[in-house]
């Protein structure tokens, strides 16, 4: 079933309109990271909540209990759960989403305020944090919804939702809710199948269908020992210095071409077939488009396939920063007392964090012991997801190939997503459906980023898009 040219044209006609609800969304700094702005992660629940209710969904907020972050006793933020029609001749959809962000400050190098949402009218460009990652996928399942509130026009199939505040830090708490929901009698029962919008596209050209995301194990490791921050002409080469430690604990992690030296971890996933690297030389993709995304010449291989299945299919180690170290400009010349390394490694599978973590926590030990270092080792594992593959032949990807053909007169490309989002298993498993990701942004949104932004066409085409996937979805037998 074709969604209806009257929606196509709503869409369009209503753009500016959509943009600058988009520019409300941005301008909450949700960072489901930062203890401080948790009061604004809750008051983006609240929007999101709204904007639901006033487009006839039926909605309820879900407590997800409490967080410790920082030393703090937080509260979770709610997840916000809608439905909207109960037609029992019709499918039911469920759609994720999350409204949380990464944080972003000015000073790592944006050029306009973060939370502010800049509509350049040169290149459509609309920049802000989480106008790709997640707000602007969010935004246009509301945009498809309007249409119908507005012009008193049914849905083409059921649809249930499950926004969370979290995802960007571990989803706490919502796997637990997804279970209890997905029970006989639940909130998400009746669910036929599910669709996530919160990856990319793999270049600036070509829209894409996802069966796969890459799991997550995420570690904090740190090193402690003098009682306070030290003076390093004094202390210097008479003390064990942590930070000395941890440096040579992180390089011991991965090699510059991002061999994973924890033994036993890359060996854990086999190698690719002859058939199974053909899939990759099939897409759309090149060394240009990696270089291009990344801002700089900097990709591993000269190999196409070799670079998308780094991405796609092997896991990854990356280090990410340490905490309580000397960072600000200047000279200080400080020994600091106590600094937390973070890494965390992208899982496939048959990887999981229950196998992963008891190889990295020896390892990190065993070579700590190696330095007989008189500081004080601590491993935390902040969080982990597992990693998905879905059956990219089900009903629910067909309509989504159809819906994508409609729009974009494009053939979709196939994609594994190097991401994570841990709850899409859970979904998966809790539910026994078929869960497909509908990306709306590009490869170069540089989505955890800097300048992160969503291309106009995109989000208006994106929205024509997911609209146009419900007719289709509706199209398919029963
Ligand atoms: C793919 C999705 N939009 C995303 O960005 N997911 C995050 C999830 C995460 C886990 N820990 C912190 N964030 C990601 O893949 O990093
Ligand atoms: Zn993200
Ligand atoms: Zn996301």
């Amino acid at each position: 079933m074709a969604a209806p040219s009257e929606f196509l044209q709503y869409i369009d006609d209503k753009a500016d309109a959509f943009i600058q609800r988009l520019a409300d969304a941005v301008g909450i700094p949700s960072i489901s990271g930062d203890a401080k702005r948790r009061g604004d992660v809750i008051k983006m629940a609240k929007w999101l909540n709204d904007q639901l209710t006033a487009l006839g969904v039926e909605t309820k907020f879900v407590d997800l209990g409490k967080q410790e972050l920082d030393g703090q006793i937080l509260d979770l933020p709610p997840a916000v759960l809608g439905k909207i029609g109960s037609d029992a001749a019709k499918k039911t959809v469920l759609i994720y989403g999350h409204f949380d962000v990464q944080p972003a400050l000015k000073s790592d190098g944006w050029n306009t305020d973060p939370f502010t949402l800049v509509v350049n009218k040169e290149d459509g460009q609309l920049v802000g944090r989480g106008s790709s990652d997640d707000k602007g996928p969010i935004l246009g399942w509301l945009n498809v919804l309007q249409y119908h509130h507005e012009n008193k026009r049914p849905l083409p199939v059921n649809i249930k939702f499950c926004f969370e505040g979290m995802e960007e830090s571990g989803s706490e708490g919502l796997d637990e809710l997804v279970e209890r929901e997905s029970k006989p009698g639940g909130y998400f029962e009746g669910v036929d199948c599910v669709c996530i919008s919160d990856n990319y596209w793999l270049n600036d050209r070509t829209p894409c269908l996802t069966y796969g995301l890459r799991g997550l194990t995420y570690f904090k490791v740190t090193v402690t020992g003098p009682g306070r921050d030290l003076h390093s002409g004094v202390f210097g080469r008479t003390v064990h210095e942590p930070m000395t430690d941890l440096i040579h604990l992180m390089g011991r992690l991965v090699d510059p071409t991002g061999k994973i030296l924890v033994p036993g971890v890359d060996e854990m996933v086999p190698p690719a077939d002859e058939e199974e690297k053909a899939i990759y030389k099939a897409l759309d993709y090149s060394i240009a488009d990696v270089q291009s995304a990344a801002g700089g010449e900097v990709a591993l291989s000269s190999d196409k396939v070799e670079v998308l299945m780094g991405r796609m299919r092997n896991p990854s180690l990356s280090l990410h920063g340490i905490e309580g170290a000397f960072s600000e400009p200047g000279a200080k010349t400080v020994i600091p007392a106590k600094v937390s390394g973070k890494f965390s490694i992208r899982l496939v599978p048959p990887q999981t964090p229950e196998a992963v973590d008891p190889l990295v926590i020896t390892y990190l030990k065993s070579e700590f012991a190696k330095l007989n270092s008189k500081n004080t080792l601590i491993i935390d594992n902040l969080h982990g997801g597992k990693p998905w593959v879905a059956d990219h032949k089900h009903w629910n990807f067909e309509a989504a190939k159809k819906a994508t053909r409609a729009v974009y007169k494009q053939e979709p490309d196939l994609t594994r997503e190097g991401g994570s989002i841990p709850v899409t298993l859970t979904f998966a498993e809790s539910l026994g459906v078929n869960v497909l990701l509908l990306p709306m942004g590009r490869g170069d949104d540089g989505a955890h980023s800097t300048n992160e932004k969503l291309d106009r066409s995109n989000f208006i085409e994106g929205s024509k898009l997911l609209g146009t996937y419900l007719y289709e979805l509706a199209a398919i037998a029963k």
